[in-house]
């Protein structure tokens, strides 16, 4: 089956300022992929300039004919002092069906109660398998999620992670996901992109190790726990992203 989404030669500038350069993508059906990198390495850039939020500044993007997308924004802040049940919130920006919208909170694992309980009022876990269902409603082929278990602790970042694994079998949809937890993505995802205003490497995240060209963009404190399986480097990263890359950049994915 032809891919979900393809990008290339991506590039992003805000002002002057080079966010993300010379970006290759691409998303098949059903798969889950990771991108992973440090604050401000393009991450959330990416993936609204995939999601067509934002225009890219160079490059090219292709997506299915039809493609439908679920979103889920890194937060969204909801005015405590505004009447705003999780039922209500589904609605937003358009009126839901009331089955879908009940089959839809009841699939990301909620109760029937919560469907009157206010949003300010909803645990950090909640309110994200909200906002889940609220994607959900789109029948989307692809899922995609900027941060989304912020502010949850480890047990519920991996709970809400197996929900991501179960969705994705249950619905075929492919997942594309930005996460700062990478000992809990690494067994959800079929591909991790490891992204610093480029793309770095790419592959399966299938060996724990502590390679050195890991730490290097994310320090030691995570053990090594994501094993990128390659990650050839010949280049060093410079967060300013404001010369000229005369590297190759190496892909070396397990396609
Ligand atoms: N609308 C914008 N206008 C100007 N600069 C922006 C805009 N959006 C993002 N940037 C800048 O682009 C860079 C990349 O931001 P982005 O949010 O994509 O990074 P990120 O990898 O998702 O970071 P984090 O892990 O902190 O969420 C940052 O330096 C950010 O300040």
């Amino acid at each position: 089956m032809s891919d979900l989404i393809t990008a290339r030669g991506l590039a992003k500038r805000y002002g002057g300022r080079r966010v993300l350069d010379h970006v290759d993508f691409r998303l098949a059906p059903g798969e889950i992929v990771t991108i992973v990198g440090p604050n401000g390495s393009g991450k959330s850039t990416l993936l609204r300039l995939l999601a067509g939020a934002e225009t890219a500044s160079a490059g090219s993007i292709s997506r299915m004919p039809g493609l439908r997308l679920g979103y889920v924004p890194q937060k969204l802040h909801v005015d405590p002092t505004l009447p705003l049940t999780a039922r209500r919130f589904l609605d937003l920006p358009h009126r839901a069906d009331p089955a879908a919208a009940r089959a839809a909170l009841l699939r990301v694992g909620l109760e029937d109660g919560v469907e009157k309980t206010q949003m300010s009022d909803l645990s950090g876990g909640q309110f994200q398998r909200v906002l889940l269902a609220r994607a959900l409603l789109q029948d989307p082929h692809v899922l995609m999620l900027d941060e989304a278990t912020q502010g949850l602790d480890q047990p519920g970042s991996a709970a809400f992670y197996r929900l991501i694994e179960d969705l994705r079998r249950d619905l075929g949809c492919a997942v594309l996901m930005v996460s700062h937890e990478l000992h809990v993505v690494m067994s959800a995802s079929d591909r991790v992109i490891c992204l610093n205003g480029h793309v770095c490497c790419e592959g399966a995240p299938e060996h724990v190790s502590s390679a050195p060209e890991y730490r290097a963009l994310f320090g030691s404190g995570t053990q090594g726990a994501l094993a990128l399986y390659r990650h050839d480097h010949d280049h060093h990263h410079d967060h300013a992203h404001d010369h000229d890359h005369a590297h190759d950049h190496g892909h070396h994915g397990a396609h």
